[in-house]
């Protein structure tokens, strides 16, 4: 009886709750969501099957999410069984041939089929491909002494938007091709905020281990301006993997893209609390 009555309390929030989202299912309707996937995001099995199961309920709303993922700390596990030395400047991984061999593998291989088959897991049906496929992401190389690090030079979102027609839901790995058949390592946040500018996408969510960009004191900035982001960047006080993350954002705003959120992919719900709650999470960027 205790047991039953448990339950229909439980089953009357889960109806509320839903209730309460259709206003900002009705918002996003239709809509294109580009998620960049940290490699700090995808911590745990159970981390991944929860993002996979919030980006499959999303395509079920009819909100058509594109992954763009990273996996840094898979690449440096990698590298070091290889006995390959690395480096990162400002965020950004030193690449000489060697390296990107072992990026593409990894990235392209494990790391892009593990998100496909989490998603495919919870009743979605993704694909996973590279910037390479049907000229996705053609690259130049990066300023700088990083070698094969590259930055998108042309976007060509078509095979992307043709996955997203079909009822898929696109799963693309940081890679580029150069013009003369090199392959670059594009940063994860850099090939997300090129992707979602040619996309024309509604909302990019770049997910990391913080809660949002934080002050000089430690505390999360709810909403940024471009201005904010060059002086705290300036100050040191934006550093290190969030360069990228920032620089990111503007670009993407500046691009076409309708607002960039800055957010902790380690919450539990993270994609559905920011589109489908009033609650905002992390720190946002508007044109
Ligand atoms: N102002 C800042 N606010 C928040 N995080 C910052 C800031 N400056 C530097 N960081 C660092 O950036 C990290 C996120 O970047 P990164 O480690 O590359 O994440 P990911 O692997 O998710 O792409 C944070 O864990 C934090 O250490
Ligand atoms: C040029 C460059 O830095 N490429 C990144 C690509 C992966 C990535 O961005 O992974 P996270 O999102 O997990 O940091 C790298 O080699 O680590």
């Amino acid at each position: 009886m205790e047991k039953s009555k448990a339950v229909k309390r439980d089953s009357i929030t889960t109806a509320k709750i839903l209730s309460d989202a259709l206003p900002h299912m009705q918002r996003h309707d239709g809509s294109i969501i580009v998620i960049k996937l940290g490699g700090h995001a995808m911590s745990s099995p159970e981390a991944m099957a929860s993002f996979a199961r919030d980006v499959v309920l999303m395509r079920q709303c009819n909100v058509n999410p594109v992954i763009v993922h990273g996996g840094g700390p898979m690449i440096n596990e990698m590298l070091k069984k290889l006995d390959i030395p690395s480096e990162f400047v400002n965020g950004k991984r030193v690449s000489d041939a060697a390296t990107v061999e072992v990026v593409e593998m990894v990235l392209s291989g494990k790391v892009n089929k593990s998100i496909v088959q989490a998603i495919n897991g919870q009743g979605g049906r993704a694909v996973g491909i590279s910037g390479k496929d049907a000229n996705l992401m053609v690259c130049t190389q990066a300023e700088g002494d990083l070698g094969l690090v590259g930055d998108p030079h042309t976007v060509d979102a078509t095979v992307v938007q043709s996955l997203i027609n079909d009822g898929m839901i696109p799963v693309i790995a940081p890679l580029g091709a150069g013009a003369n058949g090199e392959t670059f390592n594009v940063n994860g946040d850099t090939a997300a905020g090129a992707i979602a500018a040619g996309l024309h996408a509604d909302r990019l969510l770049l997910l990391t281990d913080v809660e949002g960009v934080k002050d000089a004191e430690g505390d999360v900035i709810t909403s940024l301006t471009a201005e904010q982001v060059e002086q705290l960047t300036r100050d040191g006080v934006i550093a290190g993997g969030m360069i990228p993350k920032t620089q990111t954002a503007l670009d993407a705003v500046r691009g076409g893209v309708k607002a960039v959120v800055i957010m902790n992919g380690q919450q539990e719900n993270a994609c559905l609390l920011e589109l489908f709650t009033t609650y905002g999470a992390g720190s946002m960027i508007r044109a």
